[in-house]
């Protein structure tokens, strides 16, 4: 991918593990709401190449998607506990603002931050903790319908559908990464389920590469790293995308230390 890609949201966490991993492998154009700092920033980006601007203002996207081959779309909010106006908003009307500006400036391709969150409700009572442990061969795949545990998993299963949409309608190729639990150094502490889908920051960042790289059609794809525990499968994105994980839980205690040899 030559032309540079469109990165919403790029000041948040899942933004700044993707440039921190592959600030240096692409041109970006980097937006968020909230203005970017310097340190924010992967080398050699222009000034004009940074972008303050919500994403439901649908002129301001189109604007910032010219000339661009790809979008990550992160921007949103991410608390499971947010209520229904704030998803409303800057879940599924940003997410239809991104996908209608990318068809109508000619982008090729856009990955949506899905999350885990969008069927965290096949976490059922009789399923936990059992399937967040490694003897447990429970799995989700991509392919099951969503079910949601809450209105920003609602959100989530929303922008897969619009993507769904867009890409029927529109031709545009279309990965909706359903991440996990993102954490910096190690996985989260003392937490089964987090444990079982935690996304390494080295791993998002090339999960998000290869969905820049990569030709798809529409895909669901989970986005966690090779857990010894796992619930989610992650043989569509190794198929779809050549997803290679490197990291595993299991090189960590439940509190979070590296063991011996990790
Ligand atoms: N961090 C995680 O473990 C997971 C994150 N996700 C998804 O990944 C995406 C990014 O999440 P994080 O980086 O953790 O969140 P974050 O809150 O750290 O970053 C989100 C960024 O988007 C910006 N933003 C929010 N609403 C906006 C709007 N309307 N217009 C423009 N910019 C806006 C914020 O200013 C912020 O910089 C979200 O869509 C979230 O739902 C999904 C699953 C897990
Ligand atoms: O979608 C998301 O999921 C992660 C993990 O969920 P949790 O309920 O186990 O914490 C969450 O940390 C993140 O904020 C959210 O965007």
């Amino acid at each position: 991918m030559d032309d540079p890609v469109l990165l919403t949201g790029a000041g948040g966490r899942v933004g700044q593990a993707i440039l921190h991993g592959i600030g240096e492998a692409h041109e970006w154009r980097l937006l968020d709401r909230e203005p970017l700092s310097s340190d924010r920033l992967p080398p050699g980006v222009a000034d004009d190449d940074v972008v303050v601007a919500d994403v439901t203002d649908a002129d301001a996207m189109v604007d910032a998607m010219d000339g661009v081959g790809a979008v990550i779309h992160l921007a949103g909010d991410p608390r499971p506990e947010a209520p229904w106006n704030s998803v409303l908003e800057n879940n599924i009307d940003g997410t239809q603002t991104v996908f209608a500006a990318a068809v109508e400036a000619g982008v090729e391709k856009v990955a949506f931050a899905s999350s885990n969150h969008a069927v965290s409700a096949y976490e059922t009572d009789e399923r936990t903790p059992e399937m967040y442990r490694s003897d447990d061969d429970f799995r989700l795949d991509g392919s099951e319908l969503p079910r949601p545990g809450n209105l920003y998993g609602v959100s989530k299963a929303a922008g897969e559908t619009l993507g769904r949409y867009y890409h029927d309608a529109e031709g545009l190729s279309v990965v909706c990464v359903r991440i996990g639990n993102l954490t910096g150094g190690h996985p989260p502490r003392n937490y089964e389920r987090g444990q079982a889908m935690w996304l390494s920051h080295r791993d998002c960042a090339h999960l998000f590469d290869r969905c820049i790289r990569a030709e798809y059609d529409y895909e669901i794809v989970y986005g966690i790293s090779d857990n010894e525990r796992k619930y989610y499968s992650i043989e569509r994105a190794k198929e779809v995308l050549g997803y290679d994980p490197k990291d595993d839980s299991a090189e960590y205690t439940l509190d979070g230390e590296p063991k011996d040899g990790a």
